[in-house]
């Protein structure tokens, strides 16, 4: 670091990488607010509302002073994962598209003052589903209202006690993440203090592309969206660009054709592996009613000889 002024903090790698981050987390956890710390600009719109601010994914950048770029990702409260309302399965497409290239890192936005509901634990389950046990390997978790919070941000095993203290399922949730938290005061003035926790993150960011092999998070649909993209460019480059517009259009059709058919597939998974623990609940209560039947049935066997033998015990005296 060069020392000279607080923005030389930004000068965490030497590369002219880039990282892509996609926020999420529940409507009103912080999510744009962690975003316009991590830009330090207003890119994303952040207020307290009951209906959620942020309705379409939104994709911000920067570029730091050692020539990183930082790719943003804003998302609506992206936690109703079913089949059924269609602006998920949109926004998660427009999701992927933003960030075809690969995702860097998943921030999964939690506010220390709300408590870890079940609805994102759900959320975290689904991610799991819908996009592979692989997906954990890139989530950190950004805690936000870090103002609120009693011991020092910055210290890490501080953060883990706060989680210790915590429900079981954020505890779950945080393993399964490694530990890899991060607190952030978004209402901070203190310039110190917010370069400090965006430096946080960029450490845990960079540790994740390290644990990664530098590859960022893709899956088939993702080199499916890179496949049509890059026929895009070339018909943009040919053709007029009504066509390429034509060919875009096609490619976000493309995508949403492909999420549809991967919650279906995840919802279907879920409803056979739902059915398949029905089942052998019956069939373990169909086994527990047996045995029962069967003590029963030797209970009774044992109290009629008991009986019988004192009968004839009386008999013989
Ligand atoms: N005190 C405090 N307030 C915060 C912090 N982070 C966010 N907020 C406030 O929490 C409210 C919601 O923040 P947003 O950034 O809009 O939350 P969001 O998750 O993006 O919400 P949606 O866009 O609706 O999904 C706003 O009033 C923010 O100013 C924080 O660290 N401390």
């Amino acid at each position: 670091m060069g020392g000279s002024s607080i923005d030389d903090d930004w000068e965490i790698t030497t590369s002219n990488d880039s990282r892509t981050l996609v926020l999420l987390g529940k409507t009103g956890n912080g999510k744009s607010a962690t975003g316009n710390s991590i830009l330090k600009r207003q890119a994303f719109n952040s207020k307290k509302s009951l209906k959620g601010v942020t309705s379409k994914c939104e994709l911000q950048s920067t570029v730091c002073q050692d020539g990183l770029i930082l790719n943003v990702i804003d998302t609506p409260g992206l936690f109703g994962f079913s089949p059924g309302p269609k602006d998920t399965i949109e926004e998660i497409s427009r999701c992927i598209n933003f960030a075809k290239d690969g995702i860097h890192a998943i921030l999964l936005v939690l506010s220390i003052d709300n408590r870890f509901s079940n609805e994102e634990e759900a959320a975290v389950r689904n991610l799991q589903l819908l996009f592979g046990q692989k997906v954990l390997d890139y989530m950190i978790v950004v805690f936000t209202h870090g103002d609120s919070f009693d011991g020092d941000g910055g210290d890490i095993k501080a953060l883990i006690e706060f989680v210790d203290d915590g429900p079981e399922p954020l505890k779950e949730v945080t393993n399964l993440c490694k530990n890899r938290l991060v607190l952030f005061d978004n209402k901070t003035t203190d310039r110190v203090k917010r370069t400090k926790q965006v430096q946080r993150l960029i450490s845990l960011v960079n540790l994740v592309v390290k644990e990664n092999g530098g590859r960022p998070y893709t899956n088939e649909i993702f080199d499916e969206i890179k496949k049509a993209n890059t026929k895009a460019t070339e018909t943009e480059n040919k053709e007029a660009p009504s066509q390429s517009e034509k060919e875009y259009s096609g490619v976000l059709d493309r995508i949403t054709e492909m999420v549809e058919l991967k919650l279906n597939e995840t919802v279907q998974r879920l409803e056979e592996s739902l059915a398949k623990e029905k089942a052998a609940r019956m069939k373990a209560e169909e086994n527990a009613r047996f045995e029962i039947n069967e003590l029963r049935k030797k209970l009774e066997k044992a109290e009629k000889e008991a009986n019988d033998f004192k009968s004839n015990k009386c008999a013989i005296f």
